[in-house]
């Protein structure tokens, strides 16, 4: 059987809703889950591919949006909250039992500083916003999905509607190049 790419994307993509605004993400556990109350819908929700992203088991790639930090509050068992990598860029918050990431904080210098990172499928409600594109796509590679693969892949994400790119989209990746570009001095007019 070919392998999923994710259960929100194998059988095709369900809209959200523009008049969305939120919800609540909990973790896996069976009891005590750890619950994160969003106030904000998503944006740039996208496919991940890397290594580093938490992927339901069995699937190829993550479902990741942004959300502002200050729209996310952790309203039960923060306690069971602990940090994946404390080096990486975006801070993961997973659950110490369940191994579910609730939110990924950034707190460095970085052009998506102010975003924290999420999982909408640990949702119950409808809305979220879909997919918008798939990111990181080579990179399953790393974890072990054969290169041969690689076109089927990048052909089931095309069927469901959604490009593929190996780092971000065009659109993140201008925003991370003029992140740079001020940092070095460049003035851009009228941005
Ligand atoms: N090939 C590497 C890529 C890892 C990577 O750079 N991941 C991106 C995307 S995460 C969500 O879009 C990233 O920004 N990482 C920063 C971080 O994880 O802290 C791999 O697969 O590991
Ligand atoms: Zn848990
Ligand atoms: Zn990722």
């Amino acid at each position: 059987m070919a392998p999923s790419l994710h259960p929100l994307i194998d059988n095709g993509i369900t809209p959200g809703s523009s008049s969305f605004s939120g919800g609540k993400l909990h973790c896996r556990c069976a009891s005590d889950q750890v619950e994160i109350t969003l106030n904000s819908n998503v944006a740039h929700n996208h496919a991940c591919g890397c290594s580093k992203c938490w992927k339901p088991s069995g699937s190829l790639f993550s479902i990741v949006g942004v959300v502002p930090r200050d729209a996310v509050s952790v309203t039960a068992n923060a306690s069971k909250l602990s940090l994946v990598d404390k080096e990486a860029t975006i801070q993961r918050n997973a659950c110490k039992d369940c191994g579910v990431h609730l939110f990924g904080r950034i707190e460095k210098d970085h052009p998506f500083k102010g975003l924290d990172f999420v999982h909408v499928e640990l949702s119950d409600e409808k809305g979220w916003q879909e997919p918008q594109f798939a990111g990181f796509v080579s990179s399953i590679i790393e974890q072990g999905s054969h290169p041969k693969e690689m076109d089927e892949v990048r052909a089931k994400f095309k069927a469901v509607g959604l490009q593929t790119y190996d780092v971000l989209s065009p659109v993140l990746m201008d925003l991370i190049s003029t992140f740079t570009a001020q940092k070095s001095g460049i003035r851009f007019a009228n941005l």
